[in-house]
């Protein structure tokens, strides 16, 4: 096993179904039968209820997988007159281990600042739940030669708020957003230049958590590209997005990155 167990985390955004959950499950009980990677879900809050019974209900059948559940979001807040949001610990009694913290789809159309994305990292874990904390540069900024520039700032206001000890429980995920939805994903060279980074930004405060963080690459992922990203030495999985409503691409994006 290697150091850092790869996961592979399916982000349905506002997509998906019920029904969708089922078909994932019916081809996770016939085909995923091993622990070499993690698997999460994270659906639309109101269907986190259907997955969470269809994990036990398939106990027996994915005895030796690691499927888990994530949500998308999680309010800042503990409790209180926040109409529309979801407290951590709300996500932690419906079974959730993951969080998506500050999603580049968050930040761009619902204000969410890197401060508040500190702030609800803190809350995510404040509520044992485990942030996906989602960093990338825009085309632009790339094209700018600020890739690191940009990726430095959204990691450290998080570590300024919560400390570096706090990605001990943490995980990574680099969506460059150029990538995100356009069918146009990072080479594996750019993925793995970017995770080098983030990797080694980390271990100058701890090289342990610098060595154990796993940083999930995220935009349009495919099975056809998965294989060559997800073998970069810096690479553990990915954050997915449309493959992960495709059932028969969700799994075979599974079975790559166990294999790699
Ligand atoms: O945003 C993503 C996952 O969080 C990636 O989306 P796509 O895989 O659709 O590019």
């Amino acid at each position: 096993m290697a150091l850092r167990r790869p996961m592979v985390a399916g982000n349905w955004k506002m997509n998906g179904s019920a029904q969708l959950a089922q078909e994932l499950f019916k081809k996770f009980a016939a085909k995923l039968q091993n622990d070499s990677a993690e698997v999460v879900l994270c659906p639309p809050t109101i269907y986190l209820e259907s997955v969470r019974q269809l994990l036990e209900d398939n106990k027996q059948t994915l005895d030796g997988a690691l499927v888990r559940m994530g949500a998308q979001n999680v309010s800042q807040h503990d409790f209180g007159a926040y109409t529309g949001e979801i407290s951590g610990q709300m996500l932690k009694d419906s079974g959730c281990r993951y969080v998506i913290i500050g999603h580049s789809e968050r930040r761009r159309m619902y204000g969410e600042t890197s401060n508040i994305v500190a702030e609800k990292f803190a809350a995510a874990q404040k509520h044992g739940l485990t942030p996906i904390l989602c960093v990338g540069e825009s085309g632009p900024a790339r094209e700018a030669r600020r890739t690191f520039e940009v990726i430095a700032e959204e990691l450290d206001v998080v570590i300024e708020k919560n400390g570096t000890m706090a990605f001990d429980n943490a995980i990574i995920a680099y969506e460059p957003l150029w990538a995100v939805g356009t069918g146009k994903s990072a080479t594996p060279e750019q993925a793995q230049e970017v995770h080098a980074f983030i990797r080694s930004r980390l271990s100058e405060v701890s090289p342990f958590i610098g060595e154990n963080i796993r940083i999930l690459y995220g935009g349009s992922v495919t099975p056809n590209n998965a294989a060559d990203i997800f073998a970069q030495p810096d690479v553990d999985g990915g954050l997915i997005g449309g493959a992960s409503l495709n059932s028969s691409e969700f799994l075979s994006l599974c079975t790559i990155a166990m294999s790699a």
